[in-house]
Formats: structure tokens, C-alpha cells, sequence
């Protein structure tokens, strides 16, 4: 692994602060020194792909290109069947502007009134790209169901709302430890990581 990381250190091509802690704390067990795309003043490139994959890879790409280092990417997103998928890979987006999950939980709640079907899963696509241009996408889900109102003020985005299978807490009220012992971004982390020592 050491030869495939020179300098031993990889930027973390996200500009949201809730992520990047987890992608921290996901990736020590790697051992490599972690860079913020927001450290290194790059900039947040436009999420045009239609795919959780293609978004992670477009940001991946332009953080190593722009740093000339690995970089690692996630693209996520809270996927509702019965809203036929929404707002998947517009999950931030439904936030507005000014990030307000309060109102983008407000509106999940204001569309499935009526809805039996109350399940949901997280993705997260992670993607790990290299300034030659090469990239590798490694996905990751974790299924539940959605409870109204939220709970919880731990964790970030749609946490509050997002009660995993088997479990009597939202990833909002559960102690992070547990959060990464069975999100959609831990199990993506574990292929990454499955790769790595693959060399
Ligand atoms: O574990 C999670 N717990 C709760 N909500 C989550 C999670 N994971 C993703 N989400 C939701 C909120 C987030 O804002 C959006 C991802 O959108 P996404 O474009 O991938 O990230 P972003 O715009 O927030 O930051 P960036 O693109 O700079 O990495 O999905
Ligand atoms: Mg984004």
C-alpha cells in the first residue's frame, strides 16, 4: 500500500464537515495523513453525473487532479422507494442553500403522508482517484425505515429521521461508534480498505 501512496497522504475531497469527520475517523485505521479539500483551497465542483458513482468520481477526480494526490470522494444520499427514489442523489440539494435539513425532512415527511411504505436505505459510492486520471468506486448501503418527528442531534443531514433495520435508535440518537459499525459509509470503507490490502 505504501508504494501507492508516495507522500502518504490523501486529500478528502468533501466540503461537508459532518462527512469529512467520518471519513476521518473511517480512514485511521489506514494510517494515512488526511488533507481537506477546503485546506487546499479547491474549489467544490458542480455534481452533474446521474449516479451516486459518477458524482464521487467527478469530485475525486478534480480533488487529485487539483492537488496532485490521491483523493478520496463520497457521494450519498437517502434513497425513498415510495417517492420513487427521491431525493437520492439530490439529497443535499433538497436542503437548499442554506443546508436546512430541518426542511428537507419536513418535506420527505409532507410527501410520504398518506404513503405506507415508509422504507429507506442510505448509498454512499466512494471514490478513490489518483492524479493519472485512474479512479475506483467502492458503494455501500444500509437499510431502515423513516420515523416523523426527528430524533436525535447527533450525526448529520437526514440522521434524525433515519432508524436502521433491527435497531430502536435513529443514527441521529446513536453514539457514532455505532453509526460507523453498520452506515452505508463503513461498509463502503470496509471494500476500500479490502482493496488496499490487496495492494
Ligand atoms: O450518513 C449520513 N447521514 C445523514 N445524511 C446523509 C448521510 N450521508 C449522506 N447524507 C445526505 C446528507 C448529505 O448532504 C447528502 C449527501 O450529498 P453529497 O453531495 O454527497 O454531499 P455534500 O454536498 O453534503 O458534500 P460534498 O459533495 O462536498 O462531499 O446526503
Ligand atoms: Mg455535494
Amino acid at each position: 500500500m505504501q508504494q501507492r501512496f508516495p507522500e502518504e497522504r490523501i486529500v478528502i475531497a468533501s466540503h461537508n464537515p459532518g462527512k469529512v469527520w467520518e471519513i476521518g475517523e473511517l480512514l485511521a485505521p489506514v494510517g494515512l495523513q488526511v488533507v481537506s479539500a477546503d485546506s487546499l483551497g479547491l474549489p467544490e465542483p458542480e455534481e452533474t453525473g446521474l449516479t451516486f458513482a459518477a458524482n464521487a468520481e467527478l469530485k475525486a477526480m478534480a480533488a487529485a487532479i487539483g492537488a496532485g494526490l490521491p483523493a478520496l470522494a463520497d457521494d450519498s444520499g437517502l434513497v425513498v422507494p415510495a417517492l420513487g427514489g427521491a431525493p437520492g442523489i439530490y439529497s443535499a440539494r433538497w436542503a437548499g442553500p442554506d443546508k436546512d435539513f430541518g426542511l428537507a425532512m419536513e418535506r420527505i415527511r409532507r410527501e410520504l403522508a398518506g404513503a405506507e411504505d415508509r422504507s429507506a436505505y442510505f448509498v454512499c459510492a466512494l471514490a478513490l482517484g489518483w492524479p493519472d486520471g485512474s479512479c475506483e468506486v467502492f458503494e455501500g448501503r444500509v437499510h431502515g425505515t423513516l420515523v416523523f418527528p426527528p430524533r436525535g442531534a447527533l450525526g448529520f443531514g437526514y440522521d434524525p429521521i433515519f432508524l436502521p433495520e433491527g435497531e430502536s435508535e435513529t443514527f441521529g440518537e446513536m453514539a457514532p461508534e455505532r453509526k460507523h459499525a453498520m452506515s452505508h459509509r463503513a461498509r463502503a470503507f470496509a471494500q476500500l480498505r479490502h482493496r488496499l490490502s490487496d495492494g
